[in-house]
């Protein structure tokens, strides 16, 4: 199966425009205030505006532990398709997201510290279309740069399509991808050069790298 590539933490309008025709399946703004990479909805509208029509990809809104009503208001303000979940929201909460928005994809991530959090995995397959592993970090919710030990997933099999995150960047790709088999891979700060400026070299030497790798780029949770 062909491999999703989500870059997340998209915050400039030509750098949006640039990933997207580099192969970016999906692009990530993240909704979370007070973090380093925050969009307003008005400025991913703008962001969203200017994606190239000849490559279309999944925009993303990456949340944390926010309401429904303002998930949703966000997501009619800024033009988003899918909606990742990154904090400790509840199965019943997706459902009540899923009955607002039937239309929008749900992502929930989950931050794997051990085996035992593989678990809530489970929980979650039949809410979302797709689940996506970061790495725990203790005072900070994502965009970390912390990968997770890929050897502990190397049994993970949900029943749902997966992305791989946490500190992938285009030097460490193949290691995580020759462990484990996701669906799709999820990078920030491992092609940025600061929080929400993405570096465009590293980013097209990501794709060259899967390209000669044969990992080629698909949409996921359709
Ligand atoms: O990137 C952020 O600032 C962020 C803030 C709050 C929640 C999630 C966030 N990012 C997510 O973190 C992972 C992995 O990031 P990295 O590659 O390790 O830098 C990714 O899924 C982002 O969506």
């Amino acid at each position: 199966m062909e491999l999703g590539v989500k870059i997340c933490g998209i915050t400039k309008p030509e750098q949006g425009r640039a990933i997207a025709s580099l192969g970016a399946t999906a692009l990530g703004f993240i909704c979370v205030p007070n973090t380093p990479r925050y969009v307003s909805p008005q400025q991913i509208r703008a962001i969203v505006e200017q994606l190239p029509d000849e490559t279309p990809c999944d925009r993303v809104g990456v949340f944390l532990n926010a309401s429904v009503e303002d998930i949703c208001q966000t997501v009619e303000n800024a033009n988003l398709n899918c909606v990742q979940l990154h904090g400790s929201e509840s199965t019943r909460f997706c459902d009540d997201l899923r009955v607002a928005f039937p239309d929008v994809k749900l992502i929930k991530a989950l931050r794997i510290r051990s085996i035992a959090d593989l678990n809530q995995a489970s929980i979650y397959e039949p809410w979302v279309d797709a689940l996506l592993l970061d790495a725990y970090h203790p005072d900070q919710a994502g965009g970390t740069g912390r990968t997770i030990d890929w050897a502990m997933l190397k049994q993970f099999r949900p029943h749902c399509p997966w992305f791989l995150a946490g500190g992938l960047n285009p030097h460490n790709v193949l290691d995580a991808l020759n462990l484990v088999s996701p669906d799709g891979i999820d990078l920030s700060s491992g092609v940025e050069t600061a929080p929400g400026d993405k570096n465009l070299r590293q980013v097209a030497q990501l794709f060259q790298t899967l390209k000669d790798s044969k990992h080629e780029n698909t949409t996921i949770c359709d």
